[in-house]
C-alpha cells in the first residue's frame, strides 16, 4: 500500500476564508498545505466573471450547494434554500459582489462577548486592509457618485475591489430619494459607521471589469508555489483522529475524502482547518465525531467529543422587497430580459469594451438606523418587550444548553443594548435598478421595474444546522429559525414601509408608475406581515453555527479559532461569527481568513 500524503496544513473547503489562509500560510516556502474543495475551478465561465451575469448559466445550479431548510415554522411552514458556493473560491463565485463592512459597534461585539481586545474593529481593521487591494473611483465613477475614504482601505492585499463601468439613473434618484428620508450620504460605506446611503464598491478588478472571487485574489497568481496543492472536486467527509488522542485533547491526524466514488485519505502534521462554510463547516465536525452526542448517535456517528453546541447559534439575514412599475423612459436591466437582441448587443459591448448594463454589478445601498424605520415609542415597546422575554427567547434558541442560553442572553442584551444607542442596525435597504421580487419572469407584468430590497440585518432569531445521517453525501437539516423573535418582525415590516415610502419620495417619485409588490390590496401592518410570511427568502448570510464565544457561553471555537476539547483543529470561515453584522458578509469574511493565517503563523494557541 501507498501511504497517504502528508501535509503540514489540511484546508477543509477552497472557499472565500479557506483559500485565504492556503494562500498566507504557502508564503512561507517551507510550509505545505492542501486544500480540499468539492466543487471545481469555475474561474473560467462567463457568468463567474462578468458582473452583469450574476446568477446565470450554472451559477445557481452545480455551483451551488443549494441547502434546503427545514419547513420553517414561522413562514408558514415553507421550505427555503440557503444558496452557497460550490466551486474553488466559495460563494464568493456566485455572490453580488456588494463589497462594504458592518459598523463598528458590532465588531467589538465580538471582543465583548469574549472579552478579548483583539476582536475588535480597532484591532481587525488592519486585516480587513491586509485583504484588499483597492482601486480609487475614476473621474467617471467619481461624478456617477461613487465616494471613498483612503484611511480605511488597504492598497496592497489581494481581494479586488472597485466600482462598476455603468450606473443606472434610478439608483440616482433613489440614493437623493433616502437622502430626502434623513438617512446621511456616505463618505464610505467600509468606515465602520454604515448608517448612510452610498454606491457600494465591489469586489470586482476594475482595471478589467472582472469579478474577483477568492480564487482570483488568494489563489491563481499563487496557483505556481510548490507548497500549496489544490484538489478539487474532493469532498471531505470527516476528519482522521490519532489512535489513543480521545483521552485527552483530540489530535488530528489526517482527512477522509470522496473523488467521485472513491476513497482516499490525507495525513497532517499539524493542523486541519475547518474552511468549509456555516453549514459545511459543522457537518464535518459532526461527521468526525465533534458535536451534541444525542444528535450525533441518532444519526448514525460514534461520538468522539461531546461538544453540544456544534451546529448552534446558526442565524441568516431575511431578504425582503418592495416594487414599483418605472416609466418606460426609464433604462432598467429587466430590458435585458424583454429584449433579447439589446441583451447580445450589452454582452459584446461588455466583451468589446467593459462598458454597458453587463459592466454594472448595480446596488446602491444604505444601512438604516432603529430610527429610521420606528417611531421612538414603537421601538421603546418593542424593547421593553423583547427584554422582558429574553430569558425566554435565550432558552429557546439554545436548544436546551445552558451555557448556549446565556451566550444567546448575552448577545441580545448587546444588541439591545445597541438598539437603545440607535447603534444596531436592522436593515439593509438597496436598489435594485429592475425587477427584484418573488414573481418569476414569465408571471410578472413584462415591464420596467424600480425594486427596493430590504434585508433584516440584526437577527436576534437563532437556529441550528445538524446532520441526519452518517453518509457524507446526504444534506444537513438546516433550521434558520427565521422570525422566531418578534423585534425580527416587527423590523421587517418595517423596512418594506420604508422601502414603499422611498418608492414614492422625490426625485424617485418622478418615475413611478404604481406599486406591483407588496401591492395596493397590503395596506396595514397585519397585511404586510402575512405577505412577507409567504415570500422573504434567505439572504444568503448564514453565520454563527461553530461560534467564537467562551465555553462558559456556548462557544465552540476559542479566540485562536480552536475547536475546544481539539489539539489541532481550528475553524476560519462565517461559521465563526458570534454575533450578527449588518453588511454583506464576504469582506468580514475574508479579514477573518487574514487574522485565522496571522494566528496560525504567530503559534497563538
Ligand atoms: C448568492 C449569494 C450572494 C451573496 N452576495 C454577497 C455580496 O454581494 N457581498 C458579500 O460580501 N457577500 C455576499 N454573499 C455572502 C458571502 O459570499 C459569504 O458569506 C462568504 O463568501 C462565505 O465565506 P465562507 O468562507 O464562510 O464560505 P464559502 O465561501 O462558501 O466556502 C466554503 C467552501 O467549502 C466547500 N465545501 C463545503 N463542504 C465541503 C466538504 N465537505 N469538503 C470540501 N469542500 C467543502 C464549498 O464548496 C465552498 O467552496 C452572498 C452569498 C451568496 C451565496
Amino acid at each position: 500500500t501507498v501511504s497517504p500524503p502528508v501535509y503540514d496544513y489540511i484546508v477543509v473547503g477552497g472557499g472565500t476564508a479557506g483559500l485565504t489562509v492556503a494562500s498566507r500560510l504557502t508564503e512561507d516556502k517551507d510550509v505545505t498545505v492542501a486544500v480540499l474543495e468539492a466543487g471545481f475551478n469555475a474561474e473560467g465561465l462567463q457568468e463567474v466573471f462578468v458582473p452583469g451575469l450574476i446568477g446565470t448559466g450554472i451559477s445557481f445550479t452545480t455551483l451551488n450547494w443549494a441547502y434546503a431548510t427545514v419547513p420553517q415554522t414561522h413562514l408558514n411552514g415553507r421550505t427555503l434554500t440557503v444558496n452557497a458556493g460550490k466551486a474553488l473560491g466559495g460563494s464568493t463565485i456566485i455572490n453580488s459582489m456588494i463589497f462594504p463592512r458592518a459598523e463598528k459597534e458590532q465588531y467589538d461585539a465580538w471582543g465583548q462577548l469574549n472579552n478579548d481586545s483583539t476582536w475588535t474593529w480597532s484591532a481587525l481593521l488592519p486585516f480587513f486592509k491586509n485583504s484588499e487591494l483597492f482601486t480609487p473611483p475614476n473621474a467617471f465613477q467619481t461624478a456617477a457618485g461613487a465616494r471613498f475614504l483612503a484611511s480605511v482601505h488597504g492598497f496592497a492585499g489581494r481581494v479586488k475591489v472597485g466600482f462598476p463601468n455603468f450606473f443606472f439613473a434610478q439608483s440616482a434618484l433613489w440614493r437623493r430619494a433616502a437622502e430626502g428620508l434623513g438617512i446621511p450620504a456616505s463618505p464610505d460605506l467600509a468606515n465602520g459607521d454604515p448608517h448612510a446611503v452610498g454606491i457600494a464598491p465591489n469586489s470586482l478588478d476594475a482595471a478589467n471589469n472582472t469579478r474577483c472571487s477568492a480564487a482570483c485574489a488568494y489563489y491563481t497568481p499563487f496557483e505556481g508555489r510548490p507548497n500549496l496543492v489544490v484538489i478539487t472536486n474532493a469532498t471531505v467527509s470527516r476528519i482522521l483522529w490519532a489512535s489513543g488522542s480521545s483521552k485527552g485533547e483530540l489530535t488530528a491526524s489526517g482527512v477522509e475524502y470522496l473523488v467521485n466514488n472513491q476513497t482516499l485519505t490525507a495525513s497532517v502534521s499539524k493542523e486541519v482547518i475547518l474552511s468549509a462554510g456555516t453549514i459545511g463547516s459543522p457537518k464535518v465536525l459532526e461527521l468526525s465525531g465533534v458535536g451534541n452526542s444525542t444528535i450525533l448517535k441518532a444519526a448514525g456517528v460514534t461520538p468522539v467529543l461531546d461538544l453540544p453546541t456544534v451546529g448552534e447559534n446558526f442565524a441568516d439575514h431575511v431578504h425582503s422587497w418592495a416594487n414599483a412599475f418605472t416609466t418606460n423612459n426609464v433604462l432598467t436591466k429587466d430590458a435585458l430580459l424583454l429584449n433579447t437582441t439589446f441583451a447580445a448587443e450589452q454582452l459584446a459591448l461588455w466583451f468589446k469594451n467593459r462598458t454597458g448594463l453587463y459592466s454594472a454589478a448595480p446596488r446602491s445601498l444604505s444601512i438604516v438606523a432603529p430610527s429610521d424605520v420606528f417611531t421612538p415609542s414603537q421601538l421603546n415597546t418593542l424593547i421593553a418587550q423583547a427584554e422582558a422575554n429574553l430569558t425566554h427567547f435565550a432558552a429557546e434558541f439554545s436548544n436546551g444548553n445552558p451555557a448556549l442560553a446565556k451566550g444567546i442572553a448575552a448577545q441580545h442584551n448587546i444588541a439591545l443594548s445597541l438598539y437603545k444607542q440607535n447603534k444596531e442596525l436592522p436593515l439593509e435597504i438597496n436598489a435594485e435598478p429592475g425587477y427584484s421580487g418573488p414573481t418569476a419572469f414569465a408571471a410578472r407584468p413584462a415591464r420596467n421595474y424600480t425594486a427596493i430590497n430590504s434585508v433584516l440585518y440584526a437577527p436576534l432569531s437563532r437556529g441550528r444546522t445538524h446532520i441526519v445521517s452518517a453518509d457524507p453525501r446526504a444534506a444537513p437539516a438546516v433550521d434558520p429559525a427565521y422570525w422566531a423573535h418578534p423585534l425580527d418582525v416587527a423590523a421587517q415590516v418595517g423596512g418594506i414601509k420604508l422601502a414603499r415610502k422611498m418608492l414614492v419620495a422625490p426625485p424617485l417619485d418622478s418615475i413611478y408608475a404604481g406599486e406591483f409588490e407588496p401591492g395596493a390590496d397590503k395596506k396595514t401592518d397585519a397585511d404586510i406581515e402575512a405577505w412577507l410570511r409567504g415570500v422573504v427568502a434567505s439572504d444568503n448570510h448564514e453565520v454563527g453555527s461553530l461560534s467564537m464565544m467562551p465555553q462558559s457561553l456556548g462557544g465552540v471555537v476559542d479566540t485562536s479559532l480552536k475547536v475546544y476539547g481539539t489539539a489541532n483543529v481550528r475553524v476560519a470561515d462565517a461559521s465563526i461569527i458570534p454575533f450578527p453584522v449588518s453588511a454583506h458578509l464576504s469582506s468580514t469574511v475574508y479579514m477573518i481568513g487574514e487574522r485565522a493565517a496571522d494566528i496560525i503563523r504567530g503559534g497563538k494557541v
